[in-house]
């Protein structure tokens, strides 16, 4: 069933249960072709399993997801997907050269067995120029500092030219100037059409690119609409206390904001 070629990540009442809890609780989400979503919430709201259940890196417990309008277990275009993950473990002791983790973005283009061509090549290149790293392709990843290891795996994504980019927390710990990097290489890549969902804490230098933030709170999305500035973020949609603030809409409109319901309206059996 094909009805929105345009929806490129749609979620229908997605749960997700890890060790016997439930992460996720029947989330709704959908981004369309060449926005540029961000990904918000306190920690252990389940924006990451969120992202990994959307690729396919957690088992999905009950609820529907499609990527670029196919259910997600039939979904094996896996060259359209780019994933960051969170940085921790990402240069993890591994000797490997920017290069060869850049390259290994490519893969999923690659036919079996055969050598990288002149196109591999220059999407490689170009991926390199993006984070500013052309001139370090045969340094250790170890070598280099935390935002410049997060700028790697941005390249290795941008490698193999996704048209659906995920990416977690890739300015967590990385400083102002590799912060400006990332939002021009994400920029760049926002300018080419690519669709970008990202988790952050605070959008900084992001921010101008961000079309819409999603706000997850308890494994549910507390707010679906239009960017909050990072001093909304840090009021009351992060806190613990479960009253909520912002007026609830009952219009549906496509941009209007999406509050969340009472939490004890969508209960989730175990
Ligand atoms: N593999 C797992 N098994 C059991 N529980 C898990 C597992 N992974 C995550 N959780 C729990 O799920 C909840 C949500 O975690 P998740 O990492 O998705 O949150 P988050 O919003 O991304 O947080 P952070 O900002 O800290 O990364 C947390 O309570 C976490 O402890």
């Amino acid at each position: 069933m094909s009805t929105h070629p345009d929806l490129v990540v749609s979620a229908r009442g997605l749960s997700v249960v890890l060790g016997g809890r439930p992460i996720l609780r029947r989330v709704d989400l959908d981004v369309r072709r060449g926005e540029f979503v961000a990904l918000m919430g306190a920690n252990g709201s389940g924006k990451s399993t969120l992202v990994r259940a959307l690729t396919g890196l957690r088992p999905v417990a009950a609820g529907e997801v499609r990527l670029f309008d196919t259910p997600l277990d039939r979904f094996h275009e896996r060259q359209r997907l780019g994933f960051v993950p969170q940085r921790p473990g990402a240069g993890g002791g591994v000797p490997a050269s920017v290069w060869e983790v850049v390259s290994s973005g490519r893969l999923t283009r690659r036919r079996w067995l055969r050598p990288f061509g002149s196109a591999d090549r220059t999407a490689i290149r170009a991926a390199l120029d993006v984070v500013g790293l052309a001139d370090r392709v045969g340094d250790s990843v170890s070598t280099l500092s935390g935002g410049q290891q997060q700028r790697v795996l941005i390249a290795r994504a941008l490698a193999g030219e996704p048209e659906l980019l995920f990416l977690d927390e890739p300015t967590a710990g990385v400083d102002l100037p590799n912060q400006v990097a990332l939002a021009d290489a994400l920029g760049i890549l926002k300018s080419r059409g690519a669709t970008i969902v990202l988790v952050a804490h605070e959008l900084g230098p992001l921010a101008p690119l961000i079309d819409r933030a999603v706000v997850m709170r308890d494994g549910r999305v507390a707010y679906d609409g239009p960017a909050l500035d990072d001093h909304a973020v840090h009021g009351p949609l992060f806190g613990d206390s479960h009253t909520h603030h912002h007026h609830a809409t009952d219009t549906g409109a496509p941009h209007a904001p999406r509050v969340a319901a009472p939490l004890d309206t969508a209960e989730e059996g175990s």
